[in-house]
């Protein structure tokens, strides 16, 4: 065969639905994907695919379903099809379906069909519908942006059964990531004069840096690896904002780019970090595993999307670089090798990492400048890949209200307290706190939860004012005692206490 050659393909979901044994003749396609898993191979429990077509597995857990959501008002015969195709038992598409008459075979079995839908819908479709209108009516007024044609949303449904706890599902979303979403979050780009009055903002060091960068994007299309630093205040945010800025300008100044492919992707470790920068976490741009060590297998249609997302890729921005681990930087690499099929350091995407290692540290892993341990495989987790990244550092301390007070943060940070700085800090404290009323506005820390509980129920029970309850409910589906054990005995702390749970 051809190395170019189509003639191959792999079986995929609807295949098994259709391979599916006569016991399972009744079965719809939704009931189908949620509850049952494909292998080729042949292990105990397997049911055997007709065909020779594989084996498949009940799953302990159902699997969350995501697909496009058609209303019948706006367009009937999708509407009636999909319906059909995911809550009416079928086993050929053409026969059963394309040719027969669509509305005939819906009205029929409407009833039946509706059935089964309930278990993938907590909502009905008027609950939705008005949601949307709502959702799509306050963006219409906060975007002036214009309605698509023909409305058609995404949304997914969860469903949960036994004996299935919260780590499992976050698993299973991983390892069956067909049920993810490929999505990048990036800033939108400013217009023209809010762009200048930043480029305008920046003290000369972090003009420089960020002309650099552009400079070498503009004559070379070299691999670079930055390491961006400098102590609390230099404006490392403000940095990454403007060279966001200014990157997407120049990466998308030829009339045959396309925008909406990504050319800067902007990073960092935890969620609060990436929202300050308007990006995204390393986890999910990269669908790295949660709470693992290694790098997960991406489904094959997740790599692919992904690769062809990120073919565009030429910088990656990461902020908070000090909160993130060796290993999570391997991970970075294998993963743009492996998408970019290029087998050279982050798959040849230029890498600019941002942050302060005298601040926040990883948790539970090793630092990135930490020395190489004795593992003779330390090359392949990433300590190596550290130390080609170019070292740049801004030293301004930009905050001018309280130089002071930042200039004696940053030499503790490193310690190095001059006099002044600790004769300031001893004017800021207390041995004894004379009056606490007067500190209620001041951020208090605390040890424990119970703690900051208590002290957060305080607070709350001083608040004057009218009182008002918003009714929460929570649907768990499933059967099983061992549902009503792992989430309603679990979650009470979490939901405040919620007390009633119909199973
Ligand atoms: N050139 C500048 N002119 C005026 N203000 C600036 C300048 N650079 C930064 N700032 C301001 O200084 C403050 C600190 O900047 P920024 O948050 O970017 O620093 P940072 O290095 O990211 O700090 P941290 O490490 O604490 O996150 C911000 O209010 C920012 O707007």
């Amino acid at each position: 065969m051809h190395e170019d050659s189509n003639d191959i393909f792999e079986k995929g979901l609807l295949d098994h639905y259709c391979d599916r044994p006569h016991v399972l003749e009744k079965l719809s396609l939704a009931e189908f994907a949620a509850n049952y898993r494909f292998s080729s191979s042949y292990a105990t429990k397997g049911i055997p695919l007709l065909n020779e077509g594989g084996y498949i597995f009940e799953r302990t857990s159902s699997r969350i379903l995501r697909f496009r959501n058609y209303y019948y008002e706006m367009d009937p015969d999708n509407y009636m099809r999909e319906h059909i195709m995911l809550y009416y038992d079928w086993r050929d598409e053409e026969r059963d379906i394309l040719n027969r008459k669509l509305e005939e075979l819906f009205l029929k079995h409407e009833k039946r069909i509706q059935k089964i839908k309930k278990q993938f819908h907590s909502l009905d479709d008027t609950v939705l519908t008005t949601a949307l209108e709502e959702a799509s009516q306050r963006l219409d007024e906060s975007t002036a942006t214009e309605k698509p044609d023909r409305p058609t949303f995404d949304f997914d449904t969860y469903s949960l059964d036994d004996s299935t706890s919260f780590a499992d599902i976050q698993k299973e979303l991983q390892d069956d990531s067909k049920s993810e979403t490929v999505k990048f979050t990036s800033p939108q780009k400013m217009n023209d004069s809010d762009f200048q009055n930043l480029f305008e903002k920046l003290n000369q060091d972090q003009r420089d840096y960020i002309t650099h960068v552009t400079n070498h994007f503009k004559k070379s299309s070299k691999q670079m690896l930055h390491f961006l630093t400098g102590g609390a205040g230099v404006g490392k945010s403000l940095v990454i904002n403007t060279l966001y800025q200014t990157l997407f300008r120049l990466l998308n100044s030829s009339p045959d780019s396309d925008p909406d492919i990504p050319k800067i992707l902007l990073c960092a470790s935890t969620g609060k970090a990436s929202f300050n920068i308007g990006g995204q976490t390393i986890h999910s741009a990269f669908k790295l595993p949660l709470n693992q060590k290694e790098l997960n297998h991406l489904s094959s249609d997740i790599s692919h999307t992904l690769s062809t997302k990120l073919h565009d890729l030429k910088v990656l921005i990461i902020d908070e670089i000090s909160m993130v681990g060796q290993h999570i930087l391997d991970m970075i690499d294998q993963r743009l090798r492996h998408l970019l099929c290029k087998d050279v350091p982050f798959g040849g995407v230029s890498v600019i990492t941002v942050g302060d290692f005298f601040q926040l540290r990883p948790v539970c892993a090793r630092p990135l400048y930490y020395p190489e341990s004795s593992n003779p495989y330390a090359e392949i987790f990433g300590e190596t890949l550290w130390r080609k990244f170019k070292v740049f550092q801004l030293k301004k301390i930009m905050p001018q209200n309280d130089m002071q007070f930042q200039v004696a943060l940053n030499n503790l940070a490193r310690g190095k307290l001059t006099k002044s700085d600790i004769r300031l800090f001893r004017k800021r404290t207390f041995k004894s706190v004379p009056d606490t009323t007067n500190f209620d506005d001041a951020v208090h820390l605390f040890t424990k939860n119970e703690d900051v509980d208590n002290y957060n129920k305080m607070v709350l029970n001083k608040i004057k004012g009218r009182t008002t309850n918003c009714a929460a409910s929570d649907i768990l589906r499933g059967t099983g005692s061992q549902l009503e054990y792992r989430f309603f005995k679990k979650f009470k702390d979490e939901t405040y206490g919620f007390t009633s749970i119909k199973i």
